[in-house]
């Protein structure tokens, strides 16, 4: 059976790569699709799966850009056949098999912020989605203050990778490029922030397609059902501004502990180990940790005005 991974999607028309041959193809998706459950395949490329007997699941409606799929060429076209069990998905984007995301944040304009950062990490863990931050607009900001700002991200690198860029005189992006590698890659950040400034610094030739797809629909790209995934650094890059819009993807306040994962390191030493949700409890080592200065301050405020954020979303609903 031959096996693709779908680049881009335009109007009801697929373009797939095939995962051996490395071929692009387009077709069409026709009908309902099931979901294929699928096991590495450990002698393949990682990417590359094979069917389990045990295989369907839920009925979804439609593959999206970032599905491994398999495919036919039939009365003269490419055909999807199935879909291939997806580790994840977002819907805006509608992009599926996420690897990592890069979470854009300017040093200034809008300005840094600890709270958002801490509510992306948490969204971001719980997706089970790995984490790079880029910080944009370093040449905004006087050395000083990009010293301090670098000081106390310094706590998060143990965590991720952080970098530093001023995408518009391309500073910094040369020792980006590595972290694309076999990963695909999805941008988020505030509005303002700098994501299609970076992304259009990254890949040049994207300022001008996405120019040409606005024209050709007589409406701005980002209005459409357009997304995309380009070849980059050995990887994929969703092509779209990413998401901007942030909101808890879970309703109970107990299970956020686990996805401070910071606290969840040391919860064992905690009197309540596990249990403890590191408020009220007696003997809370992630308490004395932040007492201490071992655990940064501002991520158990972020800690607690999540914990609030989430009550009060319970008790409206
Ligand atoms: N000086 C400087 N300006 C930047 C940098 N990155 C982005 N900008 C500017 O910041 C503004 C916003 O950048 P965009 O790339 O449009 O931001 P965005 O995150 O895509 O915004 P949305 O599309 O609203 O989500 C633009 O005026 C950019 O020129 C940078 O590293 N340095
Ligand atoms: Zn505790």
């Amino acid at each position: 059976m031959n096996k693709a991974l779908i680049i881009k999607l335009i109007g009801g028309l697929y373009t797939f790569k095939d995962l051996y041959t490395k071929e692009i193809y387009e077709g069409y998706a026709k009908g309902k699709f099931r979901m294929v459950r699928v096991e590495k395949d450990s002698s393949f490329n990682k990417n590359i799966t094979k069917k389990t007997k045990k295989d369907v699941k839920n009925i979804i409606l439609s593959p999206k850009v970032g599905d491994y799929i398999s495919y036919t060429f039939e009365s003269n076209q490419y055909m999807i056949t199935e879909v291939l069990e997806r580790k994840n998905e977002l819907s805006r984007p509608d992009i599926s098999n996420i690897d990592q995301v890069l979470l854009v944040f300017s040093a200034i304009r809008p300005d840094f912020s600890f709270n958002l950062l801490d509510k992306f990490l948490v969204i971001l863990e719980s997706n089970h989605l790995k984490p790079v931050l880029i910080v944009s607009k370093i040449d905004l900001i006087d050395e000083p203050t990009l010293l301090e700002l670098k000081k106390n991200l310094s706590y998060y690198a143990s965590y991720m990778d952080i970098h530093f860029v001023n995408s518009k005189a391309r500073i910094g992006l040369d020792t980006l490029e590595h972290i694309f590698k076999d990963q695909i890659t999805v941008l988020a950040g505030q509005t303002g922030v700098g994501k299609s400034t970076l992304m259009n610094a990254l890949i040049p030739e994207l300022s001008l397609k996405t120019q040409e797809i606005s024209d050709a629909l007589g409406r701005g790209k980002h209005t459409t059902r357009h997304s995309e995934l380009y070849a980059f650094g050995g990887g994929y890059i969703a092509d779209t501004p990413g998401f901007s819009k942030i909101e808890f993807s879970f309703y109970d306040e107990k299970l956020l502990k686990d996805y401070f994962v910071d606290f969840k390191e040391i919860s064992h030493e905690c009197r309540f180990g596990s249990k403890c949700l590191h408020m009220s409890e007696p003997d809370c080592m992630v308490k004395s940790y932040v007492t201490n200065g071992s655990i940064l301050r501002s991520r158990y405020e972020s800690y607690v005005s999540f914990m609030n954020e989430l009550k009060t979303k319970k008790e409206k609903y």
